[in-house]
């Protein structure tokens, strides 16, 4: 494997981190990491990036592999190589002649290793990568390979610095990210190819897009007056969300995180197929209705949807309904730039009224008689056992990928999608599992703040799960407890929050329990810090564990 291009090949300028015909170097990735992470000025930051940008001029192709180092991820996904791996590093190379095109060639030839006597072979090769590169860069390296380049509002930054370097609106090349759901990918297009090649990156039936996604209000009152227009108060079902495209006789059904369901859920084809209308895309959620006509607990749900093997008798146990909320295009025209309420009027003639999720309209945000009438529809959609409400602004259009201000999601119970960053072994009846999870919630630097400890609400299978899941994210492990890559998020439920100086943000939570892991989610979707800290103000009582 070649991962250390000759000094000849990039020249003086290669050897001083700028590209020659080589491409970019890891150092100067590293560099830049650095810099954006000292500087907290935006323009600065920006800067810093378009900079870089720019000296991908001769080879676009870099783009997307420069974004996604300095983002933290890996276009490889997960990898297989833990901190032991990593640990003791060969002596490093004197030049920084190591570029990202080589190193992402490397990771592809480890990725690709499976079968006996793969570990040792990923290992060769990580240490042949980590040789090719100078100090500065193996600790780059070590930090992406381990998942600990966090720069959570990086892609936001990227995003303008792509758009000048290129001279394309930012508008624009927003647009296509929606549309394309990878920053990388589009910026690579557009680097290539020049403006023009945005408009590319429209919704076409058959590719799903992210799916807009909504904040949270305390109250339906609060929904309806902060968004400050007519609004849609909406059920919240407690299912699976769905987009579901359907091209002539041919339907695919996606996620919330765009993976193929299909075939798991075979009710959801035989009702988009039932509709009248052949090229459309419609968003929403499977849920599951029990016998007393009441939904179904979303983790049946979720093991439906989980298995694959038998989707018959699976499917005879626990049948699915679709409801949808949503439509993103209908007649094979995209419809994601109409105002919500033309949507639900196209939604509306496309949809039998059984499959569209149940709602009523606040036409004027101030009006006490509607704004009762709102509290009351919550209060009826609750003791129907569902979740709660969705209030959605009536003028706003589908902001694809995006956690939009114009859906605000109001439920009376809170739960936090935090990220699990260790786990101690199990005793007793546990032994050999992992157990007590240690929780993180996201801080503004990109890293996590651990907010406390769980055991509690594991089922045996969900134990069996995670000891085999979290193996294999392990950072590090001292015989008591495994450090793992912040990955998995799992959504807890608490009784609040309380001061505790054994903490690093001086907080815990009181009783943490997991409700489910929420493999539909990464870890840069988890809660803030700031979002625990509003949600719940700290209790002066001490920590009754402490
Ligand atoms: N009427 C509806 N409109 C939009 N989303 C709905 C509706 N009913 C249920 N949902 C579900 O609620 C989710 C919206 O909440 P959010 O975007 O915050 O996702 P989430 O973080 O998964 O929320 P939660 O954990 O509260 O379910 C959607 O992803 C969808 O699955």
């Amino acid at each position: 494997m070649a991962v250390r291009e000759t000094p000849g090949a990039t020249g003086a300028a290669g050897a001083a981190g700028v590209p020659g015909a080589a491409g970019v170097t890891l150092a100067r990735i590293a560099g830049v990491s650095r810099a954006v992470a000292a500087t907290t000025a935006r323009s600065r930051k920006t800067a810093l990036l378009a900079e870089v940008f720019a000296e991908t001029e001769t080879r676009p192709e870099d783009v997307p592999l420069v974004i996604s180092y300095l983002s933290g991820r890996l276009p490889q996904g997960r990898i297989g190589i833990g901190w032991s791996a990593l640990k003791d590093p060969p002596p490093p190379a004197a030049d920084p002649v190591l570029t990202v095109a080589a190193t992402d060639a490397a990771l592809t030839a480890l990725a690709g290793l499976k079968g006996p006597g793969s570990r040792a072979a990923r290992v060769g090769l990580v240490r042949e990568l980590l040789a090719a590169a100078t100090e500065e860069e193996q600790r780059f390296l070590t930090r992406l390979l381990l998942g600990e380049v966090r720069q959570g509002a990086l892609d936001a930054l990227a995003l303008e610095a792509v758009a000048a370097v290129a001279g394309a609106p930012a508008s624009a090349v927003r647009r296509a990210v929606m549309m394309d759901g990878s920053l990388p990918r589009v910026a690579g297009t557009l680097f290539a190819e020049g403006p023009a090649a945005l408009d590319r990156f429209r919704l076409t039936v058959g590719t799903p897009v992210l799916p807009m996604l909504a904040g949270t209000a305390p109250s339906v009152t609060e929904a309806v007056r902060g968004l400050g227009v007519p609004c849609a108060v909406e059920e919240k079902l407690d299912g699976v969300r769905i987009q579901v495209h359907r091209d002539g006789g041919t339907v695919r059904v996606h996620t919330r995180s765009l993976d193929d369901i299909t075939d798991r859920l075979p009710e959801v084809t035989e009702a988009a197929l039932r509709i009248d209308g052949d090229r459309f895309v419609l968003d929403g959620e499977a849920i599951a209705v029990g016998a007393d006509g009441r939904p179904v607990p979303f983790q049946e749900l979720a093991s439906r949807v989980g298995s694959r093997t038998d989707v018959g008798s699976a499917r005879a146990a626990l049948p699915v309904t679709p409801v949808f909320f949503d439509v993103l295009a209908a007649g094979g025209e995209s419809t994601v730039d109409l105002p919500a309420d033309e949507r639900h009027a196209v939604l509306a003639r496309l949809v039998p009224g059984p499959l569209r999720v149940g709602r009523m309209v606040v036409t004027d945000p101030e009006d006490a008689r509607q704004l009762a009438a709102a509290e009351e529809f919550l209060a009826e959609t609750l003791r129907r056992g569902h979740e709660g409400v969705l209030v959605k602004a009536l003028d706003a259009p589908y902001a694809a990928g995006r956690r939009g201000r114009s859906w605000l999601k109001v439920k009376p119970v809170h739960t936090l999608d935090l990220v699990v960053l260790a786990a101690e072994r199990g005793h007793g009846r546990r032994t050999g599992l992992l157990s007590n999870l240690h929780l993180g919630a996201r801080a503004a630097d990109g890293g996590f703040v651990m907010l406390g400890k769980t055991f509690k609400g594991l089922t045996d299978e969900t134990l069996r799960w995670q000891t085999r899941r979290l193996g294999e994210l392990a950072v590090s492990d001292d015989g008591f407890t495994v450090r793992v890559r912040p990955e998995l998020v799992v959504e807890i439920a608490y009784d609040g929050v309380q001061r505790s100086p054994r903490y690093p943000a001086g907080v815990a939570l009181r009783f943490a329990r997991v409700v489910r892991y929420r493999p539909d989610k990464r870890a840069a979707d988890a809660d803030t810090i700031d979002t625990v800290l509003a949600a719940r103000p700290p209790d002066p009582s001490p920590d009754p564990s402490d």
